[in-house]
């Protein structure tokens, strides 16, 4: 029997019309003798607002607490489409995280799933039922309550379907797949039908949140197909999969993450800050990005040690912030008005050209750069936070649409 795994996002549950809309397409395909684990997240901004409430009682919620607030909402939706698929006269049940054998490692808030025992899942669907299971969340090996990262259904889908050995694994949202950019901030996005898994991590590590980072790299690893479809419009869809190394084909896509903090150290005891400073930040499983540390032989230039946090997803994070500045007095200094914009694209810096252009563009749009990154297949550069969206105009406009 052919089995799929299907994850509807939040975008897709937003409502009790959309989740019987959803729970119709679900008894369809179940109807053409097709086993369907489905996967879903909390519906509409639910997430959102919890993390709002718990921002309400504590400015800097325990993350375990969170976790448990957090796993609630995809609870409200699971049991909500089951009841919708029993009014369909199909038979379905509903199964958290940790139901569904999804073991993750200790970090709350930001769980990385490292085993998952399907055993109820398949007994389940051999049984003949639809089984829907809570995205988001599994159940550490200390038996706690984990969730996987925002935008972690994803995960839980692609982890699922590698349990199972399904033969597809389909993510639904409100964008009929992956484009060069974010359609919602540049209207001249352009559907991209397939992609590679290290454009599409890249992607997602640099900000596109249609597919989550986790998601992919699972996916890559276990070498599974994804299959990026809207849910209410069905006529295109992208799947990102395995190709052969390619040549060089420059700029594929230009993404961004608004919310972006440097944080700078110096001094003599640079390399003891920088330690206490990640001791801190480790202690609050807070992880950080684009770690560089310069000392110069011999010379009279300060060291310095930089490294970023994405901080729009750390719950606490001014008071993480407010704590390191205590911690590591005048040493330690923070840019929290930046946020970055990258240009994604296999074999980009091959060569430096793309990477000069991108500098005098920015210039010449009068977008000032605080920082530059590179990997084999991204740039990232620092811009301020007001200027992220135009710098992804201007950069989509010069490299997606003028090279066709
Ligand atoms: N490069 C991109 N291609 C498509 N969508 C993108 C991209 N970057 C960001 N997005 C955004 O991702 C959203 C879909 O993901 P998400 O909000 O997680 O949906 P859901 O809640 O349904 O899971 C789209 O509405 C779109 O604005
Ligand atoms: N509900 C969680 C998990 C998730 O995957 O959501 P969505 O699929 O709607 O992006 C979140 O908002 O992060």
């Amino acid at each position: 029997m052919t089995c799929v795994v299907q994850k509807y996002g939040g975008s897709s549950l937003a409502d009790m019309d959309k989740i019987k809309r959803v729970a119709r397409i679900i008894a369809d395909v179940k109807a053409k003798g097709v086993g369907v684990a489905v996967v879903v997240s909390a519906m509409g901004k639910t997430t959102n607002h919890l993390v709002e409430m718990a921002a309400e009682v504590s400015p800097r919620p325990p993350r375990r607490e969170m976790d448990m607030l957090l796993s609630t909402g995809e609870r409200i939706t699971m049991s909500l489409l089951c009841m919708a698929l029993s009014e369909l006269g199909a038979q379905a049940v509903s199964l958290t995280g940790s139901q569904c054998g999804i073991i993750t490692n200790h970090r709350h808030n930001d769980a990385q799933v490292i085993e998952v025992r399907p055993f109820r899942v398949l007994d389940e669907m051999a049984a003949g039922k639809i089984v829907v299971v809570g995205g988001f969340q599994g159940v550490s090996y200390r038996r706690d309550i984990t969730t996987l990262g925002r935008g972690g259904s994803d995960t839980t889908a692609v982890a699922l379907a590698a349990a199972i050995n399904a033969d597809r694994c389909e993510i639904y949202s409100d964008v009929d797949g992956v484009y060069t950019s974010d359609p919602s901030t540049v209207a001249d996005a352009r559907h991209l039908p397939e992609l590679s898994y290290p454009v599409m991590q890249e992607m997602s590590v640099a900000g596109a949140k249609v597919l989550n980072a986790q998601a992919v790299q699972f996916a890559k690893e276990k070498q599974i197909a994804i299959y990026a479809r809207s849910t209410f419009d069905r006529n295109r869809e992208t799947v990102v999969r395995r190709f052969a190394p390619g040549e060089v084909v420059g700029v594929q896509a230009v993404v961004s993450e608004k919310e972006i903090v440097r944080v700078r150290i110096r001094g003599s005891r640079v390399l003891s800050d920088f330690n206490r400073a990640l001791e801190i930040l480790e202690n609050e499983q807070v992880p950080v990005k684009e770690v560089h540390v310069t000392r110069t032989q011999g010379s009279t230039v300060s060291p310095r040690a930089t490294f970023v946090v994405s901080s729009t997803n750390i719950y606490g994070w001014d008071a993480i912030q407010t704590n390191l500045a205590r911690e590591l007095g005048a040493s330690i200094a923070f840019d929290d008005h930046l946020g970055a914009l990258s240009l994604i694209g296999e074999g980009l810096n091959r060569t430096n050209v793309t990477l000069i252009e991108a500098i005098e563009l920015l210039k010449n749009n009068a977008i000032e750069v605080f920082g530059i990154s590179t990997t084999s297949f991204r740039i990232s550069l620092l811009v301020p936070r007001e200027s992220v969206a135009a710098g992804v105009r201007v950069c989509h406009a010069n490299w997606i649409l003028e090279n066709g």
